[in-house]
């Protein structure tokens, strides 16, 4: 079973197609991009280790000839160091600018290869193989691409859209727990930024979705189908709003909180972008509540599917020192939505009705801040 869904962005359109074994078929999908039979791959040791050959193996049987790059996994690697690294070994490989530059992992490799190719010579094509789960339902799509600066998240970058995305749902298997339920939390923000009945459905479901005792075959079609809803929500925010002038920073619900944790914890380990982004989402209705704009039920409803799921929801599940609220709040300063020094909020009516808030009082998100300090 084959997912499509279009992008459609004028001539920057492209698919993202959902399903399984598409790395075997890999250079079926790709050669009608290519001038000539030769791509340049990007990955992450964890993703080469375990897929590398397989995606080489379905490049060669359209003939096409592939150099790679290993980096190291995690948050690290989105730097300016990693980036140079790519940039100089792309032009080392003689990467024409008819050529396709293939981002072959997680959001981080998708982020640094995808930023990399819109500066390669003033811009290459690049197709995404998105490998986490995270990849296949966010990062892989909408063309936002960059990497960290010690300033903070995501802050230098550019918008550079692929010219393809192939999500094989079969490589889910191989990812660690944590990193499921990592990705897991961009999963849910689409149900509570604009799909209250997606998440219902991911109440019902979601368990199955990551556990290790479900039927194998009813875990891929219940996969296949979170992967397809969410590609399908971001391509429609997207077509609408490619370059986030409005409504694409709902896409952000939970971000502005998540990006000043991932600052504050040093962009590794200790928190991961997609841990961070359910305990913002929780907070983001938190402040929505305190601010009385969605019921009292909604932020512990939020929780609540969160802990069933055995995923991070508190401040108080992420370990070691944190900034106090007043330094958290000014983390939050290099937010990307901040205009005229004013920080901008994803807050909620609701389940599924997320808005964009210019209005919010520092104090409110003070308060709401030493509330979650002090469960710590
Ligand atoms: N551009 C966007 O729109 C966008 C959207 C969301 C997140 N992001 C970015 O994405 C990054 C997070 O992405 P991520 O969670 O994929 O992190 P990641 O790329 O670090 O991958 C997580 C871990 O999973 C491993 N992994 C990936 N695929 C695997 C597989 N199939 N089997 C086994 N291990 C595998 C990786 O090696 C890594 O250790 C953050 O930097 C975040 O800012 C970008
Ligand atoms: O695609 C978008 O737009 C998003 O905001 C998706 C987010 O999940 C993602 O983490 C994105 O990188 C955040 O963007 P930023 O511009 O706030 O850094
Ligand atoms: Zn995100």
């Amino acid at each position: 079973m084959l997912n499509i869904v279009p992008v459609n962005l004028g001539e920057r359109s492209y698919e993202v197609r959902i399903g399984f074994d598409l790395l075997a078929g890999a250079g079926a999908h790709i050669l009608p991009l290519l001038r000539r039979r030769r791509v340049a791959i990007v990955t992450d040791e964890t993703v080469g280790a375990l897929h590398l050959q397989s995606l080489i193996a379905g490049l060669a049987a359209e003939g096409i000839a592939v150099s790679h790059l290993t980096l190291p996994p995690g948050e690290a690697t989105k730097s300016w160091a990693r980036f140079t690294e790519v940039t100089e070994w792309l032009l080392a490989e003689k990467i024409e600018r008819k050529d396709i530059v293939i981002a072959f992992g997680g959001g981080v490799i998708g982020d640094l290869v995808g930023f990399a190719a819109a500066v390669l010579r003033r811009g290459v094509r690049f197709v995404q193989i998105p490998t986490s789960l995270l990849a296949q339902v966010d990062s892989s799509v909408g063309g936002k691409t960059g990497i960290n600066s010690p300033a903070g998240k995501n802050l230098i970058g550019a918008f550079h859209q692929p010219s393809l995305v192939l999500a094989d749902i079969g490589l889910l298997n191989t990812l660690t727990p944590r990193d499921f339920l990592a990705g897991y939390g961009e999963v849910v923000k689409y149900g509570l930024l604009g799909d209250a009945a997606f998440f219902d459905w991911l109440e019902a479901e979601g368990p199955a979705l990551a556990g290790a005792n479900t039927d194998p075959a009813v875990q891929a079609a219940a996969r296949l189908r979170a992967v397809t809803r969410s590609v399908e929500m971001k391509a429609g925010i997207v077509e609408r709003d490619e370059t986030e002038e409005g409504e694409r920073a709902l896409l952000n619900l939970g971000h502005t909180f998540c990006h000043a944790l991932e600052k504050a914890t040093g962009f590794g380990e200790r928190l991961l972008h997609g841990e961070g982004v359910a305990i913002g989402c929780a907070l983001a209705f938190e402040l929505s509540q305190h601010l009385g704009l969605c019921a009292q039920e909604d932020p512990s409803r939020v929780r609540a599917h969160l802990k069933a799921m055995g995923m991070k929801t508190d401040l108080a599940d992420i370990e070691g020192d944190l900034p106090d609220a007043a330094g958290l709040l000014d983390l939050m300063g290099q937010d990307k939505k901040v205009v005229d020094g004013r920080l901008r909020f994803i807050l909620a009516r609701g389940i599924g009705e997320a808005f964009v808030a210019a209005d919010v009082p520092s104090d409110q998100v003070l308060a709401v801040l030493n509330d979650a300090l002090k469960s710590r």
